[in-house]
């Protein structure tokens, strides 16, 4: 399992805790940054991060900023990513059971450390269970193509 991750400058230290966290779990990590406080602008790190998803250098990613809102939205924008913003374990876990989300993103100043290791352990642990599930997720990738040729 191959995780890329990136943040903008809100996100730095809760990105490293969640770097050494996955590590810890035998985890691969590629790190996207940013790596300073310097202030930065996120849909940098959302692009990095979901291209390195859809051309499959990495498996799933992960994404933080301030509320993860903005670095959801941009991660959202690229074909074939399903990016959840989201502060519940509960949520991350269907997220991925129900709408095979790809991209987890959530907020440095909306959660904690140990929430955010839960969340992401959710996450990941959880299996998209297909089914009536993938007959949404096709609905999904029909918009996409719709809005790209129209
Ligand atoms: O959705 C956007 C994120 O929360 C950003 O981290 C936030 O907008 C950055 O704000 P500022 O530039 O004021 O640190």
């Amino acid at each position: 399992m191959k995780i890329a991750i990136g943040c903008d400058h809100v996100g730095i230290i809760l990105k490293q805790d969640i770097v050494d966290f996955l590590k810890t779990k035998n985890i691969e990590v590629i790190d996207f940054g940013a790596n300073s406080t310097e202030r930065t602008d996120y849909p940098i790190y959302a692009k990095a991060v979901a291209e390195a998803v859809t051309s499959k250098q990495a498996d799933l990613g992960i994404l933080i900023c301030g509320t993860g809102v903005g670095i959801s939205i941009a991660a959202n924008k690229h074909h074939g990513i399903r990016a959840i913003v989201c502060s519940d374990p509960y949520s991350a876990k269907l997220s991925r059971e129900h709408n095979n989300t790809n991209v987890l993103a959530f907020g440095s100043r909306v959660i904690g450390l140990e929430l955010a290791k839960m969340i992401v352990e959710q996450w990941l642990n959880a299996e998209f269970e297909g089914g009536r599930h993938q007959n949404r997720i096709d609905q999904i990738a029909q918009i996409e193509k719709e809005q790209c040729n129209g």
